[in-house]
């Protein structure tokens, strides 16, 4: 039995509530395994698509003059609601329909504390929102200010501003409630993003990648597992070229030595594996696995995803 984080990519819910409760079904019937085998587990969930899409409605219901506008933190505090609320439903439902009536499952809102004076906030890097095709892009940059880029060969899509996770406010509940048998929904979104002022903590128009936020989660909470879920089976070398090649396992020096050779696309899997790194150089023993969702109770056996540990 360990104690795990599992991160969940913010491209595999879909892109409408209805398609997101079809989604978080699939990902409750990979993760509930992992409880039913004993483990503890927070699920940390990313919300690319879906806080581009909250900004991105208030931004038209303000032009149309029905909304006023809502800043970036307080649209990832609505897509925790928004996620959390379905990941709730559909993993309590697994559970149940497993013969397991006594677990129970919460969403807690979190707040990441951030560096004001993070680099990150003068130089945006992490997509929200939907994708666009170049001439698209263009012009929505050239009419808002807002920076686009091309995506991992997906599409563009805008970016902002994503400093590094400092710590979690929450993370004592958090360890408190784990250790209580509780399944949590937490650090959705990357967390809320925050810092410290005289007058308490204040949201920053930013979006923390969840994977860093999932990896500091699993550091505070004394996790031994880091289990970051995605849309492919493993981690790739020349990935989408003719040699690509999988990675079964790698040590973080490893992983450094590929980074360094930009063989993983920023914004997507260099983050994962960035964070994969951290966790496995944080403690002797800790393990980071990269995999897919629907192979996450495989990747546990050591049968699937690509292990980082030192
Ligand atoms: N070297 C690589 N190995 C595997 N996948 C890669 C690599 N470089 C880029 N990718 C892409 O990164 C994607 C994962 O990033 P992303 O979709 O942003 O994650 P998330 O699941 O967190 O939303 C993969 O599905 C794949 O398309
Ligand atoms: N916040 C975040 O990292 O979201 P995605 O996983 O959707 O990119």
């Amino acid at each position: 039995m360990s104690r795990m984080v599992i991160a969940l990519g913010g491209n595999a819910l879909g892109n409408n509530p209805e398609e997101q409760i079809e989604k978080v079904r699939y990902a409750a019937k990979a993760i509930v395994p992992l409880i039913l085998a004993g483990n503890d587990v927070i699920v940390c969930h990313g919300n690319g698509p879906q806080v581009g899409m909250i900004n991105l409605a208030f931004e038209k219901g303000y032009e149309g003059g029905y909304t006023p506008l809502m800043p970036l933190a307080e649209c990832t505090a609505m897509s925790q609601g928004y996620i959390g609320y379905h990941l709730q439903q559909a993993i309590d439902a697994e559970l149940v329909a497993q013969g397991c009536n006594d677990t129970p499952v919460i969403t807690m809102l979190t707040q990441v504390i951030v560096d004001e004076d993070d680099p990150a906030f003068s130089n945006p890097t992490k997509p929200i929102g939907g994708f666009y095709d170049e001439e698209t892009a263009k012009k929505l940059m050239a009419e808002t200010g807002c920076k686009y880029v091309e995506d991992s060969g997906r599409g563009w899509r805008r970016v902002v501003a994503s400093p590094k996770p400092v710590s979690i406010y929450e993370h004592m509940t958090l360890d408190a409630l784990i250790s209580d048998k509780e399944v949590i929904i937490a650090g959705g979104g990357g967390g809320i993003p925050v810092i410290k002022t005289e007058t308490g903590y204040h949201g920053v128009a930013a979006v923390v990648d969840k994977d860093f936020a999932a990896e500091k989660l699993a550091e505070l909470v004394h996790a031994e597992y880091l289990f970051i879920l995605t849309a492919v089976d493993r981690v790739f070398i020349n990935f989408g070229k003719p040699n690509q090649q999988e990675i079964e396992h790698m040590t973080p020096d490893e992983a450094q030595e590929f980074i360094a050779q930009q063989q993983f696309a920023p914004g997507s899997m260099l983050p994962k594996v960035q964070a994969a790194c951290e966790f496995a150089k944080s403690l002797p023993g800790r393990k980071a696995v990269i995999g897919s969702l629907e192979k996450a109770p495989l990747a546990l056996e050591g049968k699937s995803g690509t292990l980082i540990e030192q």
